[in-house]
C-alpha cells in the first residue's frame, strides 16, 4: 500500500512546534512539499535547541566539535574548547526555589552569549552545565577569554522571578585546545576539559583551568591514527618514538 502525502498525519508535528512557539504556516488541508519541508526543517531545529535557555543543546554541541575538529585538524589551528558549571547551583533551587534556578540559567546563557564572538559556540549541555567551543583560539586569548566569562558571570546581579531580589553566581571552567594538525576525537576532546574542570571545582570552585599544552595530551589510538596517515610509504613507525 502506497501512502499519499494527504495520509500523513501532521497535528502531532505541528501542535508541538506552536506549543515550541515555531510557526509554520499551512494553507490547506493537505501540504505542499515547500510546506512539509518547512515542518521538517523546524523540527530538526527544535531538536537541537535547549528549551529552557534557547542555546544550542548538546546533541547540537557535539555537532559542532567534530566540524571544529575536522577544521582544525586540516588547518593546523588551535580551538579551545570550554565546559562551564554554576558553582552550588543545588543551593539556589534550594533556597530560593526552582523558578529562580531557572532564570539563572537563563540569565548565565545570556552573559555567556553576550561575551564571545559570533563565530564561537555557546550551548547547554544539560543541568547547570555549558559548553563553548572557540574556533581559532590560541592560548594566549584562551585564557583571558575564560577569564573575561567568569568575571562576566560573577559580577552579574540576577534578577529572580519575585521582582525582588537578586543573586550572584559563579562558575567554574575548564578547557582543553584541539591539538593542530591531529584528528583527534570529540570523546577525547570532552574527556580533557572535563578534567580540568574537575581540578577548577577541586581547587575551590569560581577559578579557569585551562590545559597548558595544547599538542601533548593525544590517545595512543590517535598516534597511531596520525602517524598511519602521514606515512605515505607504509613504513611503520612506532608513534613512541615519533612523539
Ligand atoms: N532549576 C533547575 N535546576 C536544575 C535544572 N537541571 C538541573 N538542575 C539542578 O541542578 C542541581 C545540580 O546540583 P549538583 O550537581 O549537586 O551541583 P552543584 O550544587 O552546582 O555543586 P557543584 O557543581 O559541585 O558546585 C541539582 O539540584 C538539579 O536538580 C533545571 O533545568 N532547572
Amino acid at each position: 500500500m502506497t501512502m499519499r502525502v494527504a495520509d500523513l498525519r501532521l497535528d502531532h508535528a505541528r501542535a508541538l512546534l506552536r506549543r515550541s512557539g515555531v510557526d509554520v504556516p499551512v494553507a490547506g488541508d493537505v501540504p505542499t512539499a515547500q510546506e512539509l519541508q518547512a515542518i521538517i526543517d523546524a523540527l530538526c531545529e527544535l531538536s537541537e535547541r535547549d528549551a529552557l535557555t534557547g542555546l544550542p543543546n548538546r546533541r547540537a554541541f557535539l555537532g559542532r566539535l567534530a566540524q571544529e575538529l575536522d577544521r582544525s585538524s586540516r588547518a593546523g589551528e588551535t580551538a579551545l574548547l570550554l565546559m562551564l558549571d554554576i558553582d552550588h547551583f543545588k543551593s539556589v533551587n534550594d533556597r530560593h526555589g526552582h523558578l529562580a534556578g531557572d532564570a539563572v540559567l537563563r540569565a548565565v546563557a545570556r552573559t555567556l552569549q553576550e561575551q564571545v564572538r559570533p563565530m564561537d559556540t555557546v550551548a547547554r549541555l544539560g543541568g547547570e552545565e555549558y559548553g563553548i567551543v572557540l574556533p581559532n583560539c590560541g592560548p594566549g586569548a584562551g585564557v583571558m577569554l575564560a577569564e573575561r566569562l567568569r568575571q562576566a558571570v560573577a559580577q552579574q546581579a540576577i534578577a529572580l522571578p519575585d521582582g525582588r531580589s537578586a543573586l550572584h553566581v559563579t562558575v567554574s571552567i575548564g578547557g582543553a585546545y584541539s591539538p593542530a594538525w591531529v584528528r583527534s576525537t570529540v570523546e577525547h576532546w570532552l574527556e580533557r576539559a572535563d578534567r580540568q574542570l574537575y581540578e577548577a571545582k577541586r581547587q575551590g570552585r569560581n577559578r579557569v583551568m585551562i590545559e597548558a599544552v595544547p599538542v601533548s595530551d593525544v590517545s595512543a589510538e590517535e598516534k597511531q591514527a596520525l602517524f598511519a596517515w602521514s606515512d605515505p610509504d607504509g613504513l611503520i613507525i612506532d608513534p613512541a618514538d615519533a612523539v
